[in-house]
């Protein structure tokens, strides 16, 4: 296959929350996206974004759990291996590739795979690694966060997104040290994932030798994770969303810099659930689903922490449940990772 048959695939990272999922809603929802095969990857095994995405995008694949720039790489080949039989079959039309990644991903080692497998390097290019970033957070994640500054610094485009939520002065301080770290990357704002499609997807100029470089991706591999738990808490029963809300902002008042990320299915006793998205301290108003996107109705809660243990998180909800006497609902906790 000549380089300009090949598929051009492009990577969405950012750090966790950062509206990676609403980025790709918005854009595959526009002309022109219709053969856009899309592969989502999260950090614990729980997968709620692909949910959001198969309304936009019915053949979202999810890839296995954990981080696809440590653990699984294999299944992206293996993802990326299965659909170019299916291309080549004529099975389905493709004409690009998107892999969101985890919040936590350094998507040099994606880059890598893609760039370097005997059979990938040959049917897929790199076209663009996009990097939302939250106006909100995005400074605080850049001074604390190491995953952070690695999805900055091999950036092609910056998505700022939030910016309806943070002071301009902010944004304008985040620009600059985006500008410090990466000065090739192109700086774009995204309110609600509301940018045009052509404009996110349109091939980037940055020279990406950086990226490809093979060296740190193995001294790297695995680290990020070391001190990060995440646990998966899900109910049977439907929840009082009264006495949890508050349980939330309790535990997000007294742990909010350490827990990075909240994202929830959770029945509240509608036709359909909820979809809750927290982003360290902020609770982004949640989204309400008509149905359910499977047979199973159970809520299912993720956290993704640092310096927090998951049975920190568990007793907490206990304690508040005993409390406030919430009958029922006794939540069942898997750790992840
Ligand atoms: N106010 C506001 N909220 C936003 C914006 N972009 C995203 N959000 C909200 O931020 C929350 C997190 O967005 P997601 O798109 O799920 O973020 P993500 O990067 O995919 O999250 P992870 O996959 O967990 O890393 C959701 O509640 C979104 O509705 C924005 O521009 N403004």
């Amino acid at each position: 296959m000549s380089a300009k048959h090949k598929l051009p695939v492009t990577i969405v990272t950012g750090f966790l929350g950062s509206g990676k999922t609403t980025l790709l809603q918005h854009a595959l929802r526009q002309q022109g996206m219709q053969d856009t095969a899309v592969l989502v990857n999260e950090f614990g095994m729980v997968g709620l974004d692909h949910h959001l995405l198969q309304m936009v995008e019915e053949s979202t694949i999810l890839l296995g759990g954990g981080c696809v720039c440590c653990s699984t790489r294999d299944d992206l080949v293996q993802a990326l291996t299965q659909l170019l039989n299916r291309v080549q079959k004529g099975e389905r039309d493709v004409s690009k590739v998107v892999i969101e990644t985890t919040g936590l991903a350094d998507p040099a080692p994606i880059v890598f795979t893609v760039l370097s497998h005997p059979v990938l390097q040959h049917h897929f290019h790199i076209q663009n690694v996009i990097v939302t970033v939250d106006a909100v957070n995005g400074l605080f994640h850049l001074r604390r966060q190491p995953e952070s500054v690695k999805q900055a610094l091999v950036a092609d485009k910056f998505i700022i997104t939030k910016t309806d939520l943070a002071p301009g002065e902010e944004v304008k301080q985040l620009l600059r040290e985006l500008q410090v770290i990466n000065p090739s990357a192109g700086r774009h704002t995204a309110v609600h994932g509301v940018i045009d499609a052509a404009l996110l997807f349109s091939p980037a100029v940055t020279i990406r030798q950086r990226a490809a470089d093979p060296a740190p991706v193995f001294q790297e591999k695995g680290t990020h994770v070391q001190d990060v738990n995440s646990v998966s808490i899900t109910f049977r029963e439907p929840l009082d969303w009264t006495a949890f809300g508050l349980w939330l902002s309790m535990l997000l008042h007294a742990k909010g810099e350490d827990i990075m990320r909240v994202k929830g299915l959770l029945d509240i006793g509608g036709a359909g659930p909820v979809i809750l998205n927290g982003v360290q301290h902020i609770i982004h108003p949640p989204n309400h689903l008509e149905a359910w996107p499977s047979e199973e109705r159970v809520s299912t809660l993720v956290f993704i922490m640092r310096s927090v243990s998951p049975e920190e998180i568990l007793t907490s909800l206990e304690a508040f449940q005993k409390a406030f006497d919430v009958k029922h609902n006794m939540p069942e906790m898997e750790i992840l990772q």
